[in-house]
This record gives structure tokens, sequence and C-alpha cells, in this order.
């Protein structure tokens, strides 16, 4: 059976208590914590920088899953890797040179993962695939916590699970964005190992540890295809 990971997004915490509502989901069962970088560029946002990133590396032991949201992704690596992340994951639309980086990324020590924007078609994952350990599926466009999960992207990951399962090693299937308990088992049955959710859990009225047990009862009750 496919072992489903749940990661917060920060994006969505109050950052006046930023460890509490760590702890609060790390309590709750949170298996990653997912950290928004964005640099104004490649996204119409601005937020977190590797301080943000040691900081969390000291709050928490979970593996700080690292979404680098930014142009030329390549000039940040090292100071990701020191500051405590452990899975970096770049955009295919920011990397011309994608090979060199994800080569760089796992010479680092890291874990490696590409993501694609919504628009981005799945072709672009055949010469790379075999060299990454994950793959983001963007089911937003990139740059906001709290917006409508886009129906289409059930199909996309779909197909990226078949892509995947041709492949003889284990890559984790992320979606991100408009995830929440209503959709959960959908993508779960969808094909996708990693739940990235932020105002679902951090923005709930009843607070983020309940909500976070609601996502993880909603795949819980998956029908999760068993695979040889
Ligand atoms: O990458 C992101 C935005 O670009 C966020 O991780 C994503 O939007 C999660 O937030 P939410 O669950 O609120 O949609």
């Amino acid at each position: 059976m496919r072992e489903v990971k749940i990661a917060p997004s920060i994006l969505s915490a109050d950052l006046r208590c930023l460890a509490r509502e760590v702890e609060a989901v790390a309590r709750a069962g949170a298996d990653w914590i997912h950290v928004d970088v964005m640099d104004g560029h490649f996204v119409p946002n601005l937020t977190f920088g590797m301080p943000i990133v040691a900081a969390l590396r000291r709050i928490t032991s979970l593996p700080l899953d690292v979404h680098l949201m930014i142009e030329a992704p390549e000039r940040y690596l090292e100071a990701f890797a020191r500051a405590g992340a452990d899975r970096l994951i770049v955009h295919v639309e920011a990397c011309p040179h994608l090979h060199r980086v994800i080569q760089g990324i796992r010479g680092l020590g890291l874990r490696a993962g590409v993501a694609l924007n919504p628009a981005t078609p799945l072709s672009v994952l055949e010469e790379i695939l075999p060299d990454v350990d994950q793959v983001l599926i963007m089911t937003v466009n990139p740059g906001f916590g709290g917006q409508a999960f886009i129906e289409r992207m059930r199909e996309k990951v779909r197909r990226a699970r078949r892509m995947i399962d041709a492949l003889d090693r284990p890559i984790e299937l992320e979606v991100d964005g408009g995830v929440g308990p209503e959709n959960a088992s959908d993508l779960v049955e969808a094909g996708a190992t990693v739940l990235v959710a932020g105002a679902s859990i951090f923005e709930a009225p009843d607070g983020a540890e309940a909500a976070l047990r609601r996502l993880r009862q909603a795949v819980e009750n998956a029908r999760i295809p068993r695979f040889p």
C-alpha cells in the first residue's frame, strides 16, 4: 500500500507564533513541513527565505520540504541546504538547465523535486523523471494560498501516476494548491502520495490540529490501489 504524507504549508500559518503552529501540526501527525519560497519574479508574491528555513530547523525535526518558486534557483541551493532543508523542489519553468540543477540538489545530499505549473504539460518530465525523488503537480497557479483547486488537475495527477509507475524507482507524487478534506481522497486515489495543504489546515475555524486529523481521515478513506 502506498504511504501518504501530509505536508502542511506554513504560507497560511499564523507567523506571529510559527513555532506553536508547527508544534500543533506535528502533534496531529504532520509528516513534512512545506515551505513556499517566492521571489516576486517567478510568482507575483514574496515570502520566505533561508532564515525561516533555519528557524524551522530549530523548531522541528520533521522533514522540511522547500518549494522554490524562484527564478534561477541554482543560486541558492547550497544556502537552503545549509539552512536545513531536506528536500528542494524547483520549477521546470524556471530551469533551462534542469538536469544540472537536479544533480546539484542531489550532490548536496538532499532529495530533489520538480514542480509543474497547471499549464505545463507532463511531457516535460520525460527526460528528467529517472533523476528526481519527487514530482509536484501545482493544482492552483502558484503564488498564493487559499485558491480554489483546478479540477482538471485531478486527471493530470492520474497521468503522472502512470508515468511514475512505469519506472522502477520510488518517486513521490505531490499535489499542492486547494487541497482539503473534500478532495483528499480523490487525489490519493488518483495517485498522489504527498498532500500539501495550507489554508484548509491553518485557517480552519476549529484549529490546525483538528483540521489535520480531518485530512488524515480523508486520506484513510481513500481506496488506494495496491501495487506489486
Ligand atoms: O505553493 C503554494 C502557493 O503557490 C502553496 O503551497 C499552496 O497554495 C498551499 O496553499 P493552499 O492549500 O492554501 O492552497
